[in-house]
């Protein structure tokens, strides 16, 4: 059944607005034009699509993608001068958040060495669709869709990867059909090298926040990270430390296995703003681990979170005014 076939089952009016009708199987997935289509009504025609291809033959799963007019969408790079330092677990918190906080906000994991978000975001295993030459990003749990490098290639072959490849990956996950969502965040690959550059000169980032560990050395490698972004002229919104100050579940005594306050000193003598400070907790490793984003609860340590998150919305509010 072609293209065609599928939209002759669907009323004249609603088929004036598909962009793309594709069948995979038992699945069809139908990309609309929603351009001035209240959002009250949007559900009503989604409903009305379901219902007319639902009863053709052969047919189990029907989906749609809106593609409304007109969405300024807004890209924050989240960047770290070395790996390991939590820029996955930071980039999938703040987008759950910011969710949270109203914005309409879409993860993109284009740390093409170790991709994280399928897990971070309890989408491992699922694989996005195509709807004509463009990707659909998949939907997890927590209201934030994601599209990840690890969707599209397998880690030991993008180790292989020059900037320009990479770069030209990352934009398949960019243009995608993003809908609605009014934000993008990417987790860079960690590091400065030609990967990050391509990347950040490709796609010119409205925005980027920086993460490390207040360790000295993380300090420096953040700084080297500040550059690069500087260097490809996005402008940096601030800094966050992460892994700071650890308290001890027994006695409740808090040390500072990275160290303490650096970042925040850094911050202040290279006049970038700092976002805040994530303690160092194991309940976030944990939750990193099976996929339940501490910022999706009201938990203690998803509040870091959720400050670092109005922060941003502050910064996003500041520059579309
Ligand atoms: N604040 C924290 N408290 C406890 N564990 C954390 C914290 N932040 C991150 N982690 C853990 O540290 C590990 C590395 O974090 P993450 O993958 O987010 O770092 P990354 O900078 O994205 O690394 P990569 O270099 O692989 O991209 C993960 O196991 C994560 O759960």
């Amino acid at each position: 059944m072609n293209s065609k076939d599928l939209i002759s089952h669907l009323p004249e009016a609603i088929a004036a607005r598909v962009k793309s009708a594709t069948r995979v199987g038992e699945r069809a997935i139908v990309v609309l034009d929603a351009s001035g289509l209240p959002p009250q009504d949007r559900t009503h025609v989604e409903q009305q699509i379901i219902d007319a291809l639902s009863s053709v033959e052969g047919l189990s799963d029907v989906r749609v993608a809106m593609m409304a007019d007109k969405v300024k969408r807004r890209i924050i790079a989240i960047g770290s001068g070395k790996g390991g330092v939590g820029k996955s677990t930071l980039t999938t918190n703040l987008a759950v958040a910011l969710r949270r906080l109203g914005v309409k906000v879409g993860v993109v994991d284009a740390d093409i060495y170790g991709p994280s978000q399928p897990k971070l975001l309890k989408t491992e295993g699922m694989k996005p669709e195509a709807a004509g030459e463009k990707l659909i990003p998949v939907e997890s749990e927590y209201g934030v869709p994601v599209l990840s490098m690890g969707f599209l290639v397998k880690p030991a072959q993008a180790l292989a990867w020059r900037g320009p490849m990479a770069g030209n990956a990352l934009n398949q996950l960019i243009d995608a059909e993003w809908g609605e969502t009014e934000l993008l965040l990417i987790d860079l690959p960690p590091g400065t090298g030609d990967v990050q550059l391509s990347m950040l000169q490709k796609q010119k980032p409205d925005g980027a926040v920086l993460v490390s560990t207040p360790q000295d050395l993380a300090l420096i490698d953040a700084a080297r990270a500040g550059q690069l972004f500087e260097q490809a002229h996005v402008p940096i919104i601030g800094l966050v430390e992460n892994m700071a100050g650890y308290t001890c579940p027994h006695c409740g005594e808090v040390s500072h296995p990275f160290g303490r306050g650096g970042f925040e000193e850094m911050a202040g003598k290279v006049d970038i703003p700092f976002l805040g400070r994530i303690p160092l907790a194991l309940p976030i490793r944990e939750a990193g681990d099976s996929g339940n984003p501490p910022a999706a609860r009201d938990l203690p340590e998803g509040e870091a979170f959720i400050q670092v998150a109005q922060k941003v919305a502050d910064w996003l509010a500041r520059e579309s005014a």
